[in-house]
């Protein structure tokens, strides 16, 4: 049977020894609204990385997505996939300390859930072509939070087309983001998973610094697994 994620490889890149975190390309991921990109901030503040950003905004079909998935996925899934690409395209010059708001394998995580199984296999197949280019994370770390934080912390953002989106389409992807993680982690990659239900990355050192000192414990761990 096909893994649910697609093949994964169980050699990570990271280097044998290192300076805590800033050699090294780290993703944050996890369901809409949980703080990937409030998380990504901090750590670039804090600890010497680059921030690589995903450009959301520019997806022109994401508003129109929201009022009729399945009208809409493919076209959003693949321009998700390009845009991506296209951005880490750009880390694969020098993607030594690097802090990215995504990993590219979050467009299997909604593929698998948007896409019709026909126009799935089309999207794996343009993925494992294009995945052969890129440099992958040597570190993800796979935020959680309960569904009613997912909702305040999305309503507060307030993107109007967010609004429709359903509870158990964020549910469903909290499941396949739990499921996506133990996957990477049983294929031998550095993952490291953080419930933020009750944590400020924002306003409060001490839960900020707890998180980072999570982080950079499984970066030891994977260094010395090398
Ligand atoms: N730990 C936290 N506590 C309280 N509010 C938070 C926390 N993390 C993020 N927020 C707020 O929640 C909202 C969503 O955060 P953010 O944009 O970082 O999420 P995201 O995971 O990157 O979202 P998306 O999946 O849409 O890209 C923002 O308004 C942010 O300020
Ligand atoms: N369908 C779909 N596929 C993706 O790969 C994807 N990545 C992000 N998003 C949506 C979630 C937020 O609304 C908004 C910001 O993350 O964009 C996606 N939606």
């Amino acid at each position: 049977m096909e893994p649910p994620f697609g093949e994964l490889s169980a050699v990570s890149g990271i280097p044998a020894v290192g300076p805590g975190l800033s050699d090294l390309f780290i993703a944050v991921e996890g369901p809409i609204g949980v703080g990937k990109t409030t998380l990504m901030r901090r750590l670039a503040e804090t600890c010497g990385l680059r921030a690589e950003r995903e450009i959301v905004g520019e997806n022109p079909f994401l508003a129109d997505f929201y009022a009729d998935i399945p009208r809409w996925a493919f076209q959003t899934e693949m321009f998700f996939l390009t845009s991506r690409y296209t951005q880490l395209r750009d880390v694969a010059g020098n993607p030594r300390g690097v802090v990215a708001d995504f990993h590219l394998r979050k467009n299997l995580v909604f593929a698998r859930r948007t896409l019709s199984p026909a126009e799935h296999d089309r999207l794996v197949r343009v993925y494992d072509v294009l995945v052969e280019d890129l440099p992958m994370p040597d570190l993800t770390v796979f935020l959680d939070a309960e569904l009613p934080v997912l909702r305040r912390r999305i309503a507060e953002r307030g993107r109007d087309f967010e609004t429709q989106i359903a509870d158990d389409y964020l549910q469903g992807l909290r499941e396949d983001y739990e499921q996506l993680a133990e996957t990477m982690r049983a294929a031998g990659e550095a993952v490291v998973r953080i419930d933020v239900t009750d944590t400020d990355i924002l306003g409060d050192e001490a839960d900020f610094a707890a998180i980072r000192s999570r982080i950079e414990a499984t970066a030891r761990e994977a260094r010395r697994a090398r």
